[in-house]
């Protein structure tokens, strides 16, 4: 499928979005419904018999409240909840789960074995919870990447801002020209050729890495597993900093952005940080994210007094009756405290290099609001296959050039209408572009060596998937499981491959095993 031009796009794009949001509403209502909260407890998707253990002032002054069982320091039930997921909170003696009955709604921010902590949406802010009573927890339908979605879509229908050319380009322009940009000086050697943080990239990772840098626009890496993707993703962000740019590196998920921030912060040339809840990263970076440079930053004190204030005054809210005037002051509170931390974000996001965010918080509504609209030369979009195009869209109106890495013969974007998926919204950017007769691979370079797996297990993929391309790099090409420390030897661990039911496959389709 292409589209005729971006208002094409944005419309039916809107409308997919709603045949979306209409499912997901109607899966977590089906639930809600039908179910007691009880059984909705069974099913991981609520916490019920909670306190609350306390109230804090978090990032911009949301309010944080910590939710635990009444017998204090007993373990919460388990559940699916996790970090960054919306729930609705309940009295608990509630009959329904219904939005009615509902006191106010935010994210989960942080959940330990006994306790998990809600970051109240901002209308929520002088919700009235008390110590004595009883809440549950219910997980909702997410609303606000939809609604992130929506504005994101809405803002392309009259575009001006860096990245104007490259939304004709990807609407019907040219995508490829063969007057491709030089490489700056400062990153070629005495030989003229580039000169590598990472020396040990193969000959198809050099060749992506200086194809991207020498494209006005677009740039497609085409990584099958295990080829070094974001290893050459992370080569294509250093070079463009050594050369002066700023990058936006995202991607769909957490785990994947963090992955590029672990291999990008191995080298010290690069001011990286992360936008997003410290929880929801690994913690190896989370000295990385936007939360903690801030907390070390020379900002720090003049925030942290406002802030001490602010939470002395959230403590005194479930104790008293007359709670009239603490609200007040907690509303003239809030406003000088994120007064005062939008001038230390602004100060420390514009001396980052590189930025790296979830796509669905590359939006206007979070910290990048703060930098000026040509603030980025670069965006980056690392597993862009499991994205929707949608999404990839928040990022893109950031910068005048893209890089998009992923894969489109794995895992797609994840799609719960069937009707969206098949009118269009799983075709993913990436799959577009190839996809373009004219030009689409001509903007492509594939990496083509494995450094993952046994060379016979790779060759079935590489037959059906990649012509044929792949090659598995000597350490990996004939290793096997009880080469790995602490394995041990016995049947399963001394093959590479094991068929554990014989395949009706006839001799030589899909060139499998002989012995399978
Ligand atoms: N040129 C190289 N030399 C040695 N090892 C490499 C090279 N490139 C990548 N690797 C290793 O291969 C593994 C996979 O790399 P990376 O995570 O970058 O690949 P990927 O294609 O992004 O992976 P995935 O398939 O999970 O998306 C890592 O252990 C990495 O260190």
């Amino acid at each position: 499928m292409q589209y005729n031009s971006i208002e094409d796009f944005v419309i039916q794009q809107l409308g997919l979005l709603n045949l979306e949001r209409d499912a997901e509403i109607a899966e977590s209502r089906r639930l809600q419904e039908n179910i007691s909260a009880k059984q909705l407890q069974e099913k991981g998707v609520c916490i019920l018999n909670l306190v609350v253990q306390g109230i804090r002032s978090g990032l911009y002054g949301r309010t944080i409240i910590t939710f635990g069982c009444k017998l204090a320091g007993k373990e919460l039930p388990s559940s699916n909840l996790s970090s960054g997921d919306i729930v609705g909170i309940f009295p608990n003696s509630s009959a329904s789960q219904l939005e009615k009955d509902q006191i106010c709604s935010g994210i989960v921010s942080c959940l330990k074995s006994s306790t998990i902590e809600i970051a109240l949406d901002t209308d929520c802010d002088n919700v009235d919870l008390n110590d004595n009573d009883c809440y549950k927890l219910l997980q909702l339908a997410n609303s606000v990447t939809y609604r992130r979605l929506k504005v994101g879509l809405n803002s392309l229908k009259n575009y001006q801002g860096p990245a104007a050319s490259l939304i004709n380009t990807l609407f019907g322009g040219q995508l490829f020209s063969s007057a491709s940009l030089s490489l700056p000086p400062v990153l070629l050697g005495y030989d003229n050729d580039l000169v590598w943080f990472n020396k040990n990239l193969d000959h198809s990772q050099k060749e992506a890495v200086e194809f991207a840098l020498k494209q006005r626009e677009v740039a497609v890496v085409h990584g099958p597993p295990g080829t070094g993707k974001t290893t050459t993703v992370v080569e294509i962000i250093l070079q463009t900093v050594k050369a002066g740019g700023r990058v936006l590196a995202c991607a769909p998920s957490n785990v994947a952005v963090d992955n590029m921030l672990e291999k990008l912060v191995a080298n010290s040339s690069v001011k990286a940080i992360r936008l997003g809840h410290p929880t929801r990263m690994q913690e190896a970076i989370q000295n990385r994210s936007l939360d903690a440079v801030l907390s070390n930053s020379e900002a720090r004190s003049i925030v942290n007094d406002v802030r001490r204030d602010l939470d002395a005054q959230l403590k005194q809210i479930t104790k008293t009756k007359k709670r009239g005037p603490i609200f007040s002051e907690i509303k003239n509170l809030r406003k000088e405290l994120r007064e005062r931390e939008t001038k230390a974000v602004k100060e420390v996001l514009s001396h980052a290099n590189v930025i790296l965010t979830t796509l669905t918080s590359a939006t206007q509504e979070g910290p990048l609001k703060h930098l000026p609209p040509d603030h980025f030369d670069y965006v980056v979009i690392d597993e862009c296959s499991q994205s929707t195009e949608s999404a990839c869209w928040l990022a893109l109106t950031r910068a005048p050039r893209v890089l998009l890495a992923g894969d489109h013969f794995q895992l797609p974007p994840t799609i719960i209408s069937p009707e969206a998926e098949r009118k269009g919204l799983g075709l993913t950017l990436m799959e577009r572009i190839i996809n373009r007769k004219e030009d689409g691979n001509l903007c492509v370079r594939m990496l083509t060596t494995q450094y993952r797996m046994h060379r016979d297990i790779m060759q079935w993929a590489s037959n059906q998937l990649y012509h044929g391309k792949l090659e598995a790099h000597p350490s990996v090409a004939s290793h096997l499981l009880l080469e790995l420390p602490g394995v041990e030897e016995n049947e399963d661990t001394g093959t590479h491959f094991k068929c554990l039911l014989k395949p009706h496959i006839k001799k030589n389709e899909g060139d499998l095993h002989e012995d399978c």
